[in-house]
């Protein structure tokens, strides 16, 4: 049986190739056609991709456009990568590795400026040019311990929290979404595309998740503004008459510190819940110091979390903002000849250039490190260390590092 790679032909293929996608994340059995149709509404069938052993698909792989915030605020287009799966009986044979290699070429020939993903392994994308740029962390907070007194868990900037159901969250959410990731200090932070807010509030599911409807709160400020939201579930456990129910926030997003601050505050004050799990969060997140007692909250995940491909180095380069002037070479390779090459930034204050030259190197990377340091989320003389970074002038990497660095982590808020 001939072994064929390509784009699906119509979404009448979607039941077979989310059946597909299914077996890769371990969920054994058919996709029902009408879920396979909800999910795959804003599917593009041309940035589909599926492996065909005669008329069984054994592997998969979508893109879809995406907008990233870089440090400064601007967002720029990404080719985001989602759905990555090779049937068990296939594995290893090279199928995500041309899956890969031909929706790169696309995105470079789109214009796209990197690719994104969140990996599911770290060793899988390394190899195509991706590099970890953003990490997170999850807390569980022993609400008793916190030393926190609910009586003043109200708003401190003469605002007000309401409960809001799903149809609040979704006539507020993007609009507020959208004023949160064009915030200076947000790189990392991705759009919220509608198929987000319709899989948030249970109106499209993927075989075998086990959706709870989520509570939600929204902050306004003193001139009713709204300022913040917050949607959590509520797992409940009671044990000999005294609650041990745990609040899991799916998501907060704040525009200002004073909702940051009472968000976190009012679900951390809610009868009867002795846990809060913060869900995924910057890993810099104000949560643990909010508390009088911090190890109220403890740190139960820590781990890479977005992915970026380099694809137009001029356009990222010149793109973000820099805290300082100054000036680097830098010699990039790239083995798969998309975004290689010797590029002189010079940035400033008021914005950058980035030029192709052919002046000598300060710094030597392959383009997945590039993806690394590129949201200011790690260290280029720790890359130094590692010997993933040469430095062909001393003092270069601290040079980068006085560049790239930005003061509040990068954050992606979003699976996808
Ligand atoms: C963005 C996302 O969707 S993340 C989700 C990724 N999907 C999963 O993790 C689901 C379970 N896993 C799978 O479906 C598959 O194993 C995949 C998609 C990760 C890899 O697909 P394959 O077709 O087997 O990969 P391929 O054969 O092209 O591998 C290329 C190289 O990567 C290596 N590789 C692939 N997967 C892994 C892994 N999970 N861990 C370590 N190395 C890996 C291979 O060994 C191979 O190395 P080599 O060139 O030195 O021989």
């Amino acid at each position: 049986m001939t072994l064929e790679i390509r784009t699906l032909a119509s979404r009448d293929e979607l039941p077979e190739w989310y059946r597909a996608v299914a077996v890769g994340f371990l969920r054994a059995g058919a996709v029902p056609k009408e879920e396979a149709a909800a999910l795959g509404q804003n599917v593009d069938p041309d940035r589909t991709q599926g492996a065909f052993d005669g008329g069984r698909c054994v592997g998969t792989f979508r893109t879809f456009p995406q907008e990233l915030t870089v440090p400064g605020g601007t967002a720029l287009p990404s080719c985001a990568v989602t759905n990555v799966t090779v049937s068990p009986t296939h594995r290893r044979r090279g199928l995500l590795t041309r899956m890969m290699g031909s929706a790169l070429d696309a995105a470079k020939e789109r214009g796209d400026a990197f690719a994104s993903l969140i990996s599911a392994e770290y060793p899988i994308y390394g190899r195509y040019g991706f590099g970890p740029a953003s990490w997170t962390s999850e807390w569980e907070v022993d609400v008793p311990r916190t030393g926190l007194d609910p009586r003043h868990s109200g708003p401190d900037d003469g605002g007000r929290l309401d409960l809001a159901d799903d149809e609040e969250f979704r006539r507020l959410g993007p609009a507020l979404q959208d004023r949160f990731r064009a915030q200076e200090h947000r790189q990392g932070v991705i759009d919220r595309p509608e198929r987000w807010w319709r899989r948030h509030t249970g109106q499209i599911r993927f075989s075998g998740d086990d959706f709870t409807p989520p509570f939600h709160a929204v902050h306004r400020d003193a001139q009713g503004e709204p300022q913040g939201f917050v949607s959590w579930t509520v797992r409940e456990r009671w044990d000999n008459k005294l609650p041990h129910n745990t609040a899991e926030v799916q998501c907060l997003t704040a525009l200002t510190p004073a909702a940051e601050r009472a968000l976190w505050l009012f679900v951390l004050s809610i009868d009867w819940i002795t846990r809060v799990r913060s869900g995924y969060r910057a890993p810099d997140d104000v949560l643990p110091l909010l508390l009088p007692d911090p190890r109220a909250a403890r740190l139960d995940t820590h781990a890479d979390f977005l992915w970026l491909r380099p694809l137009d180095v001029p356009r990222m380069l010149e793109s973000r903002s820099y805290p300082v002037e100054g000036r680097l070479v830098l010699e990039l390779h790239d083995a798969a000849g998309l975004a290689g090459g010797r590029y002189r930034l010079e940035a400033g204050r008021d914005g950058a250039t980035c030029k192709t030259t052919d002046e000598s190197p300060d710094l030597a990377l392959d383009i997945a490190e590039l993806g690394t340091l590129y949201l200011g989320d790690e260290s280029a003389v720790r890359l130094a260390v590692l010997g993933r970074v040469e430095e062909c002038r001393e003092g270069a990497a601290l040079s980068a590092d006085t560049l790239f660095r930005t003061p509040r982590r990068a954050w992606c808020p979003d699976i996808f």
